[in-house]
């Protein structure tokens, strides 16, 4: 089998390192393409990848092919293709749904939600089913994915909130890391960022290897922590403040921006139904 990549950002770069890091794959059965082909060449260079000269030759040369396009040019993109009924399309853009990828393609279609951890074989996939995919197309899908991580089988209705806590958390993540980085800093700047960073960094490696190799709870390693009368109880109190709100208040805009993203990607949907008229 040959997979096919279209575009080459920070997503379709990290599936091509990602399932030649996980020897899922052999280089040669991916063959990708960009807009812009320097990205495309550079990865033939480290991997050994195949590069197409377009997203059409991709779709005759793939069997299963990953648009890794940014949300509004999915449909587009798609759209211009002439591609194979039998072709296995898989979209990991967010806000493009089953039913909006089942407008352009007549075979079978999936939504993949990946995260930039995968690239250290951790992770989480997100991935939604659609009526057309047979049992081996979604099991060669799910042995890619599950090379990189961990697939998680999720309904449209929960993939938005669950993109949040999988693809967006890496970048959430750090966001918090380098608050909590700064403040160490302003209140003692003789412990400079970059000690702060990687105590911060190693201390939440060993958190996570805690959580998952010993099977805690979180409220488990709170109270292995947190010694009574101690220290970080006083730091616990602050977040139990501090956090609800703040997490409530980011859940609801970006399931605003979900919403705002899925009314354009529709109206590209409606757009390419009156043009069929
Ligand atoms: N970043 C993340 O962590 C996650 C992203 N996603 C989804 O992944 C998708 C891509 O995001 P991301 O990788 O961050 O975006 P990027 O902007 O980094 O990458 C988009 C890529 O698409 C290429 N491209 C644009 N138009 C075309 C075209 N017509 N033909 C071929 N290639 C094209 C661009 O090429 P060029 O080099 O010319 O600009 C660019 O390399 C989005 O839909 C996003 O919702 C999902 C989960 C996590
Ligand atoms: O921020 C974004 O829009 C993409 C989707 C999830 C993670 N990154």
């Amino acid at each position: 089998m040959r997979i096919g990549i279209i575009g080459l950002g920070s997503m379709g770069q990290m599936l091509v390192k990602s399932f030649c890091k996980s020897a899922v794959i052999s280089p040669e059965h991916i063959v990708v393409f960009n807009r812009t082909r320097a990205k495309a060449d550079a990865l033939q260079a480290r991997f050994g990848v195949a590069v197409a000269d377009s997203a059409q030759a991709i779709c005759e040369q793939a069997s299963l092919i990953f648009i890794c396009t940014k949300p509004l040019d999915i449909l587009p993109v798609l759209e211009k293709l002439t591609i194979p009924r039998e072709k296995h399309i898989v979209s990991v853009a967010a806000g493009v749904s089953i039913s909006d990828l089942e407008s352009v393609h007549a075979g079978p279609v999936s939504k993949v939600i990946p995260t930039v951890t995968s690239s250290e074989l951790h992770g989480v996939s997100l991935y939604t089913a659609s009526d057309r995919v047979s049992s081996e197309e979604r099991s060669r899908l799910f042995t890619l994915l599950s090379a990189i991580g961990e697939v998680q089988e999720v309904t449209e209705t929960n993939i938005e909130t669950a993109t949040i806590l999988s693809s967006s958390a890496p970048g959430l993540i750090a966001g918090i890391l380098d608050s909590f980085a700064q403040a160490a800093v302003r209140k003692t700047p003789e412990l400079d960022i970059a000690t702060a960073r990687t105590i911060l960094v190693e201390t939440m490696l060993g958190t996570a290897l805690l959580l998952k190799n010993e099977q805690l709870g979180f409220d488990q390693l709170i109270e292995r922590v947190a010694t009574k009368g101690g220290i970080t109880e006083e730091g616990l109190r602050v977040l139990a403040k501090t956090l609800p709100g703040g997490f409530d208040e980011l859940f609801a805009m970006t399931e605003s921006k979900h919403a705002a993203l899925k009314e354009l990607v529709q109206k590209q949907v409606g757009k390419q139904m009156d043009e069929k008229e």
